[in-house]
Formats: C-alpha cells, sequence, structure tokens
C-alpha cells in the first residue's frame, strides 16, 4: 500500500505523557471526522482541529510508494544513531492508513511507534503508545490505551463515561481558540476539572509556547 502523508519533521513531543521527547512527526493526510476545509468546518464532526492535513505538500510531506520507503524518511529525520528512535504518528487521522507493514518497517528502524487517535477506528496492535482524543459526537471504538487526552471544553463529552474506560493517564488539554482571551478561558476551565478531579492532569502544547513545530 502506499501511503498519503502530509508532512513530517524533527521535534518535540508537545503534548501528552511524552512532551519533551525527542520525536520524528509522520503528519497523515485525510481525516474522517473533518474534510480539512475551512467552508466545511462548521458542520463537521470535529469543528476545533489547529492543524492542516490536506494533501501531501507540506515539507518531508508526499506519497510514500511503500512502508520501507516511509520508515526510511523517518529514520533519515532522526539521523543515523539509533538509540531512542522516537516517531509519532498523527494526522489528519493517523488509523485511515497505519496498517502492519508500516508498523513493521519503523520496528525494523528501531523506531518506538506513538500515535495520536480520535479512537473512531480501533488501534493498530502493534503501536507502542496509543493516545486517543475522543471527540463529542464520534462513536470511539477504542476505549483503552496509554493515554486519554481530552482537548477542554468540549460540549457533549461526559467526564463520568471516560472514566470509566480503560486507560494508564487521563489528560486534559485547553481547546486552542486561536485567541489569547479564549486560550485563557480554556485553560482555566481545564484548571478547574484538575482540581475537581484528582485522576485527570493538565497537559499543554508546549511546542506553541516554544515556537516549535
Ligand atoms: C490534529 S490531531 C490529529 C490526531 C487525531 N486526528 C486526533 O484528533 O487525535 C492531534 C491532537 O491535537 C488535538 N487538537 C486538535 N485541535 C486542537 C485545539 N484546537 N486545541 C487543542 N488541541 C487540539 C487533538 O485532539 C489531538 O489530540
Ligand atoms: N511538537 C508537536 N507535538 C505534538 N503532539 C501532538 C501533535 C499533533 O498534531 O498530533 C503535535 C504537533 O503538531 N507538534
Ligand atoms: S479528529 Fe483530529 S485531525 Fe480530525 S479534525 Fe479532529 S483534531 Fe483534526
Ligand atoms: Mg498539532
Amino acid at each position: 500500500m502506499s501511503y498519503a502523508v502530509k508532512e513530517m519533521f524533527l521535534t518535540l513531543q508537545g503534548e501528552g505523557v511524552n512532551a519533551g521527547r525527542r520525536a520524528v512527526f509522520v503528519r497523515f493526510a485525510g481525516c474522517n471526522l473533518w474534510s480539512g476545509r475551512e467552508q466545511d468546518r462548521a458542520s463537521a464532526i470535529c469543528q476545533f482541529c489547529d492543524t492542516d492535513f490536506v494533501g501531501t505538500d507540506g515539507e518531508g510531506g508526499g506519497r510514500f510508494a511503500d512502508a520501507p520507503a516511509l520508515a526510511a524518511a523517518a529514520a533519515d529525520f532522526w539521523g543515523p544513531d539509533h538509540a531512542e528512535r522516537f516517531c509519532v504518528l498523527t494526522g489528519g487521522e493517523p488509523m485511515l492508513q497505519i496498517d502492519d507493514a508500516l508498523v513493521d518497517a519503523l520496528h525494523a528502524e528501531g523506531f518506538v511507534i506513538a500515535m495520536e487517535s480520535n479512537g473512531t477506528l480501533p488501534a493498530h496492535p502493534g503501536i507502542d503508545w496509543v493516545c486517543i482524543s475522543p471527540k463529542a459526537g464520534s462513536e470511539v471504538v477504542q476505549r483503552r490505551g496509554d493515554e486519554l487526552k481530552l482537548v477542554w471544553p468540549q460540549p457533549g463529552s461526559d467526564l463520568d463515561t471516560l472514566e470509566g474506560w480503560d486507560f494508564a493517564n487521563l489528560l486534559i488539554q485547553p481547546l486552542d481558540t486561536g485567541d489569547a482571551a479564549g486560550n485563557a478561558a480554556s485553560e482555566a476551565a481545564a484548571i478547574a476539572v484538575v482540581m475537581d478531579r484528582p485522576r485527570w492532569r493538565l497537559t499543554l502544547q508546549v511546542h506553541k509556547r516554544l515556537g516549535l513545530r
């Protein structure tokens, strides 16, 4: 199978339990909860997306003919050292494209594989770190994993229900509204959740604060 990748880059994981870790990001093109076109945003299931995942024209992006080609490109971004190789598969919705061949090829290059998914498709069992970020109004089938990362506030999502799922870490991530006042309100709302429910921890998108990708 070939893979449509919007962009690929080396950075720090900015979110979640692995925040601060050196990582190659592979951003797959396409999502099942929004077309990615601004004119469709208001009618999409997921309306707050902060990401351009349309097409394959980003830096490091392209159509990769097969899994070894994609994995070799990720290894090039990491560099020759094999120690601690870590990649994050995101998008868009990465589970639309991740398959056995890709997981095997990334493992063969020595990568620990993390994934950021909306959970509407089952996670590939070979993924080493599964992060699920549920979206209100979607049917989440992947109800177990390493971290559940809820963007907040999110009308229609129920914290009690999510606490019943099988995740090792429960994280609240303030909604990036695109403006300072909105972001301050999101942060206050997220802090209030943690103060009220000690099972949850605050996670911030630190790459945005640091000016990283
Ligand atoms: C762009 S998504 C791609 C992966 C997958 N489609 C998903 O939604 O989990 C990556 C992460 O960014 C989060 N995210 C998207 N838009 C956001 C926003 N405006 N504010 C905060 N987090 C956001 C998502 O919830 C997800 O955890
Ligand atoms: N640095 C950095 N960390 C991230 N963690 C999750 C991201 C994503 O868009 O999936 C992301 C991203 O876009 N950049
Ligand atoms: S599910 Fe993820 S990639 Fe798709 S629109 Fe929502 S945040 Fe963006
Ligand atoms: Mg992002």
